[in-house]
C-alpha cells in the first residue's frame, strides 16, 4: 500500500467536485451520473471477466480493536510469524499493548497519524469503542490525527454521500466527538489545533462512513489453515481486520448481481476486479451486503444502513 499522500487526491477531489463526468486516467471507468442513484462508474471499453479494473488506497484506514495484533497498525495486512519485519518488535509489541506494524515502510508511513496519536491516552475512547462494538469511531479518530499532523484535510470525505439526517442526529455521535475532543485536549502539552474538531465535522465525518466504509476480512487462500476454521472465525467476525473508506471505490453503487468484486489480496489497498465480461458503457455494480441473503433481508438491510430500496433486476423479480 502506497503511504497516505494528499495532493494526488485533492487534485481528483477537485476533478469530482464540479459535475461529475471523469475519466479517470489509465483506467477502463469514468464516474457519470445514473438515472437514479446519484453517481456511478461506467465503463469506458469493453472489460474482460477477471480483469484488474484498478486498485485502490484507502484515505483512511483503522484495524479493528480486536485485531491489533493481528494486522498491521498502517496497512492492515494481517500478521502472522512469517511476514512480521522483526519477530521480537512484534512480540514486544504484542505484550506492552502497542500496535503492530508488518514493515518499516508501514511504522514511517503511519506517522502521518501516529506521532499524534502517541502523544495521547486512548483508554476512555477504546473503552467506549469496545463497550459499544463500533468501529467508525476509531476511523474517526485516526483522520482526526491526520488532520493534526497536516497529513490532510478535515474535508477530505467531503465528497462522499452521506446518511440522511432529516430524523435527527445520533445522540452517540455528540457524546463520541465530545469523548474524542476530550482525549485530544487532555494530551500533556495541550497544545494540539483542534479547531476544526466541532460536532458539525464529526458528525459530516460519521455521516458518510456509516454508507461508505468497507469491512476488510483475512483472506486465507494461501495457506494451509483448515477450511472450517477460517469460516467459523468469519462467522464469529474474528476475520475481520479493520475498515476503509476510500473515494473512488465509494462511487460504485449496488447490485445483488453485482459485475465486479471488491478484494483485499494482502491489504487495506483494494482490488476491483470483473466478476464477469462488461460491455462499454455499462454501469459497474459491487455488492454493498451478503448477496446471498433472501430479498427481504437484503431489502431491509440495505433500507436500514443505506437508505435506499433496492431495485436491481434480482430484487424486481423477488429472487
Ligand atoms: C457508496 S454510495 C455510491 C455512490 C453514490 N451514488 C454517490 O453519488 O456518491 C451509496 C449510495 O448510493 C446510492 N445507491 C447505491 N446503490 C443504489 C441502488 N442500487 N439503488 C438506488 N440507490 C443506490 C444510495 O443513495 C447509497 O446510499
Amino acid at each position: 500500500m502506497r503511504p497516505l499522500r494528499t495532493a494526488p487526491l485533492s487534485s481528483f477531489l477537485r476533478r469530482f467536485s464540479a459535475h461529475v463526468h471523469v475519466h479517470v486516467l489509465g483506467m477502463p471507468i469514468r464516474v457519470g451520473h445514473t438515472a437514479n442513484a446519484g453517481r456511478g462508474v461506467f465503463a469506458v471499453r469493453d472489460i474482460d471477466l477477471g480483469e484488474l479494473i484498478h486498485t485502490a488506497d484507502p484515505v483512511v484506514a483503522h484495524p479493528s480493536l480486536a485485531s491489533l495484533h493481528k494486522a498491521c497498525y498502517f496497512c492492515l495486512k494481517g500478521i502472522r510469524r512469517s511476514v512480521s519485519y522483526t519477530e521480537s518488535a512484534v512480540a514486544a509489541s504484542a505484550t506492552e499493548g502497542s500496535p503492530t506494524f508488518c514493515s518499516s515502510t508501514c511504522e514511517e508511513s503511519a506517522q502521518v497519524f501516529y506521532a499524534t496519536e502517541q502523544q495521547v491516552d486512548w483508554s476512555e475512547f477504546h473503552e467506549y469503542c469496545s463497550n459499544y462494538g463500533v468501529r467508525f469511531p476509531l476511523i474517526a479518530k485516526r483522520l482526526a490525527c491526520m488532520v493534526i499532523s497536516s497529513g490532510t484535510s478535515p474535508n477530505s470525505l467531503d465528497i462522499l454521500s452521506h446518511v440522511n439526517l432529516s430524523n435527527g442526529i445520533p445522540a452517540d455521535w455528540i457524546t463520541e466527538r465530545k469523548l474524542l475532543y476530550k482525549a485530544l485536549r487532555s494530551k500533556a502539552a495541550g497544545s494540539l489545533n483542534l479547531s476544526f474538531l466541532t460536532d458539525d465535522w464529526y458528525v459530516g465525518v460519521l455521516a458518510r462512513l456509516h454508507i461508505n466504509a468497507f469491512r476488510i476480512e483475512r483472506v486465507d487462500q494461501d495457506d494451509s489453515e483448515d477450511i472450517l476454521a477460517a469460516a467459523a472465525a468469519s462467522i464469529l467476525g474474528e476475520s475481520i481486520l479493520g475498515s476503509a473508506v476510500y473515494v473512488l471505490p465509494s462511487m460504485y453503487n449496488h447490485d445483488c448481481d453485482p459485475n465486479v468484486d471488491i478484494l483485499w489480496p494482502d491489504n487495506a489497498s483494494a482490488n476491483l476486479v470483473a466478476r464477469r465480461s462488461i460491455k462499454s458503457g455499462e454501469e459497474l455494480h459491487i455488492t454493498y451486503i451478503d448477496a446471498s441473503m433472501a430479498p427481504d433481508k437484503r431489502r431491509s438491510f440495505l433500507e436500514e444502513h443505506y437508505g435506499f430500496t433496492c431495485k436491481c433486476a434480482r430484487c424486481r423479480d423477488g429472487d
